[in-house]
């Protein structure tokens, strides 16, 4: 069980839920002046987000990478790539849920192409039972691809031939995942510090309903990401966590809440692979914070 404590006018007024298989695949992003924001998985597959650096995007990953663990244990899987060189996403090989981690551009190629096999037979799984979307059937298993995108990206002039064609190639299993994947179950993460267009590939944020726009430097980033002629994400005040999201039509600014690696590790250990005692007293006073709006 997760606590989650709102604060209200600054007093901290718990907000305590439990996150369990009747949640579905619905998971805490933010909080807005009257209401908690939850995104669903399940209703809008993919999530794609970006953000001046520091301003947490990598923050809102935990959440939803704790969320999704402690609601669905036995059936999410997660391929991380992490291509901060394995700094954040590094801690959480052991867990029993993460299947692969890849921190360069290597490893990432191997990792989607695994998903996309993956993703092959759940296709010809769906030809042969009859059914067209997974959220039909009593399949509970989800695969999540969740990239965190590095701060530097190489200037193609100076990579060999190699390494540009494994580029092109990742991007190529990137967006086919998120054209395909959504109605097998796949399910992709994809933020990026740089939010020029040729970044973010176009169809992945084509096939993305769902946006999240930390502050940003100007309005051209934030149109970028949003995929709307506004301004707001650049006009966000400079507080961490605060963002704009996109859902479909609406646009709603909202504070992300904040989960410290303390927390990751308390709620994540007992999912570790070898001898981990598992969580037994819930109320210890550990919790995601849920910062007010000003
Ligand atoms: N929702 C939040 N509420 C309060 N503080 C936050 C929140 N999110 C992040 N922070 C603070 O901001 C710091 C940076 O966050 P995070 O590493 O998630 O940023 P980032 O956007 O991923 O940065 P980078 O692009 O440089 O990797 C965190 O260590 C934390 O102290």
């Amino acid at each position: 069980m997760l606590h989650v404590n709102v604060y209200e006018k600054n007093l901290p007024k718990s907000w305590p839920y439990r996150f369990n298989k009747k949640t579905g695949w619905k998971v805490p992003i933010g909080k807005t002046y009257k209401e908690i924001i939850w995104h669903d998985f399940d209703e809008v597959p993919h999530l794609v987000g970006g953000g001046t650096t520091r301003y947490g995007k990598t923050n809102l990953m935990k959440v939803i990478m704790t969320s999704l663990i402690k609601s669905h244990p036995e059936d999410v899987e997660l391929y991380l790539v992490d291509l901060k060189a394995g700094v954040e996403f590094g801690k959480y090989r052991n867990l029993k849920q993460v299947k692969k981690v890849a921190t360069n551009i290597q490893e990432t190629y191997d990792l989607l192409l695994e998903v996309c096999l993956k993703l092959e037979s759940k296709q010809a799984e769906a030809r042969s039972k009859g059914w067209s979307n997974i959220t039909e059937t009593k399949d509970n298993k989800r695969v999540f691809i969740i990239v965190d995108e590095a701060g530097d990206i190489p200037d193609e002039k100076f990579m060999d031939s190699e390494e540009k064609q494994m580029r092109q190639a990742c991007q190529w299993r990137l967006a086919h995942i998120a054209r395909i994947g959504g109605a097998f179950g796949f399910r992709e993460i994809f933020f990026s510090q740089y939010t020029t267009a040729d970044v973010l590939p176009r169809q992945i944020k084509q096939n993305a309903d769902a946006k999240i726009c930390f502050k940003i430097q100007n309005g051209y980033a934030s149109e970028v990401i949003l995929g709307e002629k506004n301004t707001q994400a650049a006009e966000l005040p400079k507080i961490r966590g605060r963002a704009m999201f996109k859902n479909g039509p609406d646009l709603i600014e909202l504070q992300v809440p904040y989960i410290s690696n303390r927390v990751v590790n308390h709620y994540l250990k007992e999912h570790e692979d070898g001898d981990h005692e598992p969580e037994t007293n819930a109320n210890t006073g550990l919790s995601i914070e849920f910062r007010d709006l000003d």
